[in-house]
């Protein structure tokens, strides 16, 4: 290992992490939009590695919320802008700034973190899984025709982007959490959006859907310079209503080709609303998963809610090892248990099931988790089912 140290960054030392970290993802260094981005940086949650005087590592995480199933919102450290300069790599230095960073969140009470990754490769061996799936719809628009009968109770108005960041903080404040996996919006997230709105090339807009009590949904979105499609960055919404009515508005934009929605839950009807579902309207897996990563087990166990019959896992953390142990998990109560172990299973595959993404059956036949007693998964798979796929929707 080579020599260097870490610390916590002042804030004056933030831009050149910025600029770490964009050296390392093959960006140039940051412009005029660092007043944007500057203000992503959370004082306290950026961390430097140093080799003598030089900065050679970058990690930071902002403070947020993630809903968890049942309705709780138990904190989430947000973890991105993770670089580590190219001439640095594979001596350990990433390993370091997620140890930190994991002594961080145990040393403030957080239970869960969680990342988007540059390459699925790298997060596993410190104990993140992926803990969520989305789609994306393409909606043939000189083809596709809506339904009549969708639901419709609002009006659309459309901003431009100065009004999009007085108006849209305070809006999605405000939505319900209707799926587990979303996250509150803080302060440091919003600086992101602002700063990609701001120098997109093309003009970026939203639509806010004004229901019977108030705005009740948002798409941000952008027209391609050719028109062969318009492009939904972001769509939340309060209701089938807004959703639907969000949809009329997309479907009947001009001049345009397309509709493509990104980053979409996995169970969202967006063909239903169309008259021939399947066929002008097409839906695809994408890669924009969110990775979750367990701090605190018994904590964020304790936060979600169960259904059905009781399970012991045996739970192997070998980052955090206060974590390993063997767990209870019931509808009545999360304990640390001497019963001998129904499924054994790594931290990591914890996180893949804990917002109800796979199910336990699915996980165990592709070897993530090992069914020590004959009938385990089946209960783990009901403990675990959601009503409704999990989903992040706040890239960061
Ligand atoms: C949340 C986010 O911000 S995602 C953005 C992540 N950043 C980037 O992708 C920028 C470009 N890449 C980099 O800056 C660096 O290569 C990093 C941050 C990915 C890795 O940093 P390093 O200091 O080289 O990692 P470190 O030496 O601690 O490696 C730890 C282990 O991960 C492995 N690893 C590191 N990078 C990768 C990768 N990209 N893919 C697969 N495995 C990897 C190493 O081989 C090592 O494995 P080992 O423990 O079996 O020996």
């Amino acid at each position: 290992m080579s020599d260097y140290s870490l610390r916590v960054l002042r804030p004056d030392e933030h831009r050149a992490a910025n600029n770490l970290f964009r050296s390392s993802i093959h960006v140039p260094p940051v412009g005029d939009d660092w007043r944007y981005a500057e203000r992503a940086y959370q004082p306290g949650r950026v961390l430097g590695a140093f080799d003598d005087t030089k900065m050679i590592g970058t990690a930071r995480s902002f403070d947020a919320e993630m809903t968890v199933p049942g309705g709780k919102r138990p904190a989430v450290a947000a973890v991105t802008a993770v670089g580590v300069r190219a001439d640095r790599t594979r001596r350990g230095v990433l390993t370091a700034l997620m140890r930190r960073q994991f002594e961080d969140f145990v040393t403030r009470g957080v239970p869960l973190a969680a990342l988007y990754a540059s390459e699925p490769g790298i997060y596993g061996r410190f104990g993140y899984g992926v803990a969520t799936r989305v789609q994306k719809h393409t909606v043939d628009l000189r083809r596709a025709r809506l339904r009549p009968g969708i639901p419709a109770n609002g009006e659309i108005e459309v901003v431009g982007v100065d009004e999009m960041f007085e108006r849209l903080p305070g809006i999605f404040a405000e939505l319900p959490h209707t799926r587990p996996g979303m996250m509150t919006r803080p302060e440091y997230w919003w600086p992101g959006f602002e700063r990609a709105a701001r120098t997109s090339p093309q003009p970026c807009l939203a639509a806010i859907h004004h229901g019977p009590d108030g705005p009740d949904g948002f798409v941000v979105y952008t027209v391609r310079e050719d028109r062969s499609a318009l492009e939904v960055t972001t769509q939340h919404v309060a209701n089938s209503a807004a959703f639907a009515g969000l949809w009329r508005f997309l479907a009947g934009v001009d001049l345009v080709g397309a509709v493509e929605a990104f980053d979409r839950p996995l169970d969202e009807p967006a063909e239903l609303l169309f008259t021939d579902p399947g066929a002008f309207v097409s839906t695809e897996a994408l890669a924009g998963r969110l990775w979750l990563r367990l701090v605190d087990v018994p904590a964020a166990l304790a936060a979600r809610e169960y259904d059905g019959e009781p399970v012991v896992l045996d739970v192997a953390d070998p980052v955090l090892e206060a974590n390993s142990g063997r767990y209870l998990v019931s509808p009545d109560r999360v304990a640390v248990t001497t019963e001998p172990a129904g499924l054994r299973l790594d931290v990591s595959a914890l996180a893949m099931l804990y917002l109800g993404t796979w199910s336990a059956s699915a996980l165990a036949a592709a070897g993530w988790i090992e069914e020590v007693e004959p009938g385990a998964a089946a209960r783990a798979d009901r403990l675990f089912r959601t009503e409704i796929a999990a989903w992040c929707g706040t890239r960061f």
